[in-house]
């Protein structure tokens, strides 16, 4: 390789990192000149839908995606869904075009005068080489930060006349070199936490995105059955980690303070595992945890533990530490978990389906292992009531809660899965703000099944205007939004359901399809 440019495609093909999501700016074309054969570039046409795809290619494939943003806007625009990616921690390097490295400092047009710090604190790892010479080690930095654990987004901004600068004699060196995470429980401290888990009267288990994320599913199920410990998810979750047709399944923990500590506080012994202690949400203020229970909390991010208001922390891998846990503790067969109540299904009104018909309906007729991405905020106890979760990389949604993220993703997780069909379950609010995605499915034929729930109003934005006591303020609601005619102007064939008649239907059609097909579904807020 004679060129940075060369280099850093020579470190991307060693770290397999082929696919480029992008949307170019004059900053950028002398990165993209004479792009590789080997590598695939995913066009978007707003950076919030490039940066969704992205993340969502990164958490459903392993890989690191590189992310081609242009300076300054280009950046900025894409941090609203950054702020999701940094809180799932996925593996993504964000690489932004810089003007000429001379006159950065008039800050000409398109430069980014303060390019590292833009996207801070959205970003693991941001910088901007301080000389041509350090561009590729750069490069190599941000790649292995992107994806040692805790793993998370890497943004290097490069000035665009460094690419043709020659490579050093070492340069070699920094290619080839390789990272890998290598961290485990010392065998005293996996004795220390076998004897606490044997010696819990009755044990529980609280489940995270990172059990997901590091395909430990079936060892959190293992460890599960052999304690006769009934599983939650921790609150807010952003993946699914434990199958929820399964028996020790108990749900969702509350994402409020005093009902998390009287449902743990039952228990003698809680082991939190790949999750933050805790993503609360709404003010229900109380104690922590109740006198007479324990809170253990293993997790890969330092961060994570330290900033963890109680509980007793290991910095230790998730998945080794759940298999390793399922192998040592005593089989117990004297406990069963009491059965999840579901409630019965709401009904429909004339013209508009309840959120359970349509959820219910796509549990029916998608395929067993379709994979959910979920951002309709005021339905989310009937997602959870109604559709079955059992295969690991089932279910994503915004880690942060920043919408902009489930639509976009859908399309980069599809591209991620080709074996798996996946639905994107998106609200008539959410929509908006990825919406650009649907045009990037059509190009590249990803036969996603979009289903809008279009209850025409910010429904969560109701819900919390009674929580919080706020009423009288302007109201919110979305009328007269034809989500058909915004698909067809994209290029998605789209159709309207009414009912659930209509809308079983268009989801047969939808999934025997091999292009994206978009459901407006019309349903009510209640
Ligand atoms: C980028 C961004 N902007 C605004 C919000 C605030 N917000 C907004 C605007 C919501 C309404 C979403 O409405 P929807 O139609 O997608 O779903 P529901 O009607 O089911 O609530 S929920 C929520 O937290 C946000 N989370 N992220
Ligand atoms: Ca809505």
């Amino acid at each position: 390789a004679a060129t940075n440019r060369e280099a850093t495609y020579e470190l991307l093909r060693r770290r397999g990192m082929t696919k480029v999501f992008g949307n170019p700016g004059s900053n950028e074309l002398q990165f993209l000149k004479d792009f590789p054969e080997d590598f695939h570039y995913i066009l978007g046409l707003h950076e919030g839908a490039v940066m969704a795809m992205a993340d969502g290619y990164a958490q459903a494939s392993g890989e690191i995606p590189l992310v081609s943003l242009h300076s300054a806007a280009g950046t900025g625009t894409s941090m609203g869904v950054l702020a999701n990616t940094v809180q799932s921690k996925s593996p993504v390097v964000v690489l932004s075009g810089q003007q000429l490295r001379d006159m950065v400092g008039q800050e000409i047009m398109v430069s980014s005068a303060h390019a590292a710090q833009l996207p801070q604190p959205l970003t693991k790892f941001s910088a901007e080489p301080l000389s041509a010479n350090d561009v590729v080690r750069t490069m190599a930095q941000a790649i292995h930060l992107a994806g040692l654990h805790p793993k998370g987004p890497a943004h290097v901004s490069i000035p665009h006349d460094d690419w043709d600068r020659p490579v050093d004699e070492n340069t070699d060196l920094t290619i080839s070199r390789t990272v890998q995470d290598a961290t485990s429980l010392a065998p005293g401290q996996l004795q220390e936490l076998t004897d606490l888990l044997d010696r819990a009267v009755s044990p529980v288990l609280v489940l995270g995105p990172e059990v997901d994320a590091t395909h430990a599913n079936e060892a959190a199920v293992a460890l599960s059955e052999r304690l006769g410990a009934p599983a939650w998810i921790a609150p807010s979750p952003a993946r699914c980690p434990f199958p929820t047709n399964h028996p020790n399944f108990a749900g969702l923990l509350p994402a409020n303070v005093a009902d998390i500590s009287s449902l743990l506080s039952q228990h003698d012994l809680v082991l939190v595992v790949g999750a933050p202690v805790f993503r609360y949400h709404h003010d229900k203020p109380g104690r922590y945890l109740g006198e007479g229970t324990r809170l253990i909390h293993v997790s890969q991010d330092p961060e994570e533990i330290a900033r963890a208001p109680f509980g007793d922390a290991y910095l230790a891998p998730v998945a080794d530490t759940l298999s390793a846990l399922a192998e040592a503790v005593q089989v117990r067969s004297d406990t069963t978990v009491p059965a999840r109540s579901i409630p019965a299904p709401g009904t429909d009104q004339p013209g508009r389906m309840h959120p359970d018909t349509v959820f219910r309906a796509i549990q029916e007729i998608g395929p067993d292992d379709v994979i959910h991405v979920v951002e309709s905020t005021s339905t989310a106890e009937s997602f959870w009531s109604h559709v079955e979760l059992s295969t690991q990389g089932s279910f994503y949604s915004a880690a942060a809660g920043g919408l902009g993220f489930g639509l976009p993703a859908a399309v980069g997780i599809q591209l991620a899965q080709p074996g798996r069909r996946v639905v994107a379950e998106i609200g008539d609010g959410s929509a908006n703000f990825g919406i650009t995605g649907l045009w990037s499915a059509a190009r590249h034929q990803l036969p996603v099944v979009f289903v809008i729930f279009r209850n025409e109003t910010y429904g969560a934005l109701v819900n919390f205007g009674r929580r919080l006591d706020t009423l009288g303020t302007p109201p919110f609601d979305l009328p007269g939004i034809d989500f058909v005619a915004i698909a067809k102007g994209y290029g998605v064939r789209a159709e309207s359901a009414t009912n659930e008649a209509e809308l079983r239907a268009a989801l047969t059609r939808a999934f025997n399809a091999q292009e994206p097909v978009l459901i407006e579904a019309f349903t009510y807020f209640e």
